[in-house]
């Protein structure tokens, strides 16, 4: 499903580059669920943001679901990223004038009919546990409430690839565990690649398999700058 061969990235610093990521081989298989941990500024985020084709390498192949990621134009990993990826934030990124349910409609593609849109989104309202929450403004929600339906933003298009960029870094640690194993289960469930940035050691433990940046990047460990 990933694989990553012989990828470097730097960034410009004060006029100078530096580098952050380095990675000679890597591969995940499709339907692993995994955590991926690591110190601050280990390049964790950069690493997601490459393989979603929001940042490119400055060498090195990526390929996702076959695809070669590292050969495309910016349009064309945008197109890749609307059809292959489903994304998680901490913050969650509703858009605050939109209604829960709006903010989900947004992504659907305009190929889908009226009858399919209601299907989807009323099954996965119920699915999650937002149903009576559908029409309600992001403001309106618990923190929970509205990383629930970012996961539902998320998975509604069936991407094969979940990124999840510490999905539940501003929940209580009652709420995160329950965002946790929603999650999971829903990527189980539906077949779905998951690769989840955490900094929690017992959120990791949940996932069947976890893997620390340091043992990808074989660059020394670097502070956030
Ligand atoms: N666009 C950028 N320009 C310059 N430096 C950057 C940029 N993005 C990230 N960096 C730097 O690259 C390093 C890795 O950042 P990254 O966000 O990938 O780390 P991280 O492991 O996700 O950290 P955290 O756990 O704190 O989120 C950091 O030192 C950061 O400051």
């Amino acid at each position: 499903m990933i694989d990553i061969k012989g990828v470097s990235k730097s960034f410009m610093m004060h006029g100078k580059s530096l580098p952050i990521l380095r990675v000679s081989n890597w591969h995940v298989e499709q339907g692993e669920r995994l955590a991926l941990m690591g110190p601050s500024g280990s390049g964790k985020s950069t690493l997601l943001h490459l393989i979603s084709g929001v940042m490119t390498p400055d060498e090195g192949e990526i390929w996702v679901d076959g695809l070669p990621l590292h050969t495309y134009s910016e349009s064309k990993r945008d197109r890749y990223r609307a059809d292959h990826v489903g994304y998680i934030f901490q913050d969650f990124h509703l858009i605050s004038s939109l209604t829960a349910k709006q903010n989900v409609e947004l992504i659907v593609p305009q190929s889908w009919s009226k009858k399919m849109m209601k299907e989807q989104v009323d099954y996965w309202f119920e699915r999650v546990g937002l149903k009576d929450r559908q029409h309600h403004l992001p403001s309106e929600l618990s923190r929970g409430q509205q990383q629930r339906a970012a996961i539902i933003r998320a998975i509604i298009t069936k991407p094969h690839l979940i990124l999840a960029d510490e999905p539940t870094g501003s929940l209580d640690w009652e709420t995160a565990g329950d965002i946790m194993t929603l999650l999971l289960d829903i990527c189980e469930a539906e077949k779905l690649t998951l690769l989840t940035v955490t900094h929690d050691l017992h959120l990791a433990e949940m996932y069947p398999q976890r893997v620390h940046i340091q043992d990808i990047n074989v660059l020394p460990r670097r502070e956030a700058i």
